[in-house]
């Protein structure tokens, strides 16, 4: 057990839904358009959200559980488009690094995803990730880690999801983990980011998201759930 308030972030109702309805003496707070749920999990105090889709929303959610409501630690819990062939539907993905695979000044000649003051790989936290580790290892889970790629597009197309691979020596994508391990650096707040596979961004993404978004996000939700227990 921490004394550190935790954030748990989604970008989805679907994705924060599952921790929601664990939680104990929930309260909200509707902020910037948002609505925050404080709450504890096993003593654990907790504060949780959706951003709504993309990068923006993201940002605002992420810098406000940190800023507004005191979070020590921010945790996302999501789904993901698959771009390694090792990653099935409902398989997860952990973060070492999150790129913005959108983000191009290439006419300047600097590399995709890099702005000056900028850095193409964001970094989340060792530690975080190695409690993970400890998790699935003791769930008999395989847990991949790897580099996520974030962009303001869902990928349905074979053709970009394998230039994003190439180009970041991406595993998964998705739309807002990069800009969220950006505020989370900026602010020193420890940053974990976990999404199961609803689909593997190809013609049948849209598809197959629709059909898997609910019960891989729950995968993941229940995943970050043992993370807030071991924390
Ligand atoms: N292939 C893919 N490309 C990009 N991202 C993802 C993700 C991860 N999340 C899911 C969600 C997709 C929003 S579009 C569907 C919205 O429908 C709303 C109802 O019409 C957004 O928050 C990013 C899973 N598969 C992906």
């Amino acid at each position: 057990m921490t004394s550190q308030k935790i954030a748990i972030m989604g970008a989805m109702p679907e994705e924060i839904e599952p921790i929601i309805d664990k939680l104990d003496n929930v309260g909200t707070t509707v902020y910037g358009n948002n609505k925050y749920y404080e709450g504890s999990y096993h003593g654990q105090e907790v504060v949780v959200a959706y951003s709504k889709i993309g990068k923006v929303f993201a940002t605002l959610t992420a810098t406000t559980l940190i800023e507004k409501f005191g979070c020590d630690m921010l945790l996302f819990s999501g789904v993901a488009g698959a771009i390694s062939n090792e990653l099935s539907i409902g398989d997860l993905i952990i973060a070492d690094g999150l790129c913005q695979h959108d983000l191009d000044i290439t006419a300047f000649g600097h590399p995709f995803g890099y702005v000056p003051e900028g850095e193409v790989c964001i970094s989340t936290d060792v530690g975080l990730r190695n409690i993970a580790k400890d998790i699935a290892k003791s769930k008999g889970l395989t847990l991949k880690e790897g580099v996520i790629a974030t962009g303001d597009q869902f990928v349905a197309n074979e053709e970009r999801k394998n230039w994003i691979g190439t180009t970041f020596k991406a595993d998964a994508l998705e739309m807002e983990g990069a800009s969220v391990a950006v505020v989370c650096n900026a602010l020193n707040v420890p940053f974990f980011i976990l999404r199961a596979i609803s689909d593997s961004a190809d013609m049948d993404a849209s598809f197959n998201f629709d059909e898997f978004l609910e019960s891989s996000a729950k995968i993941s939700a229940d995943f970050i759930l043992s993370m807030v227990d071991a924390l």
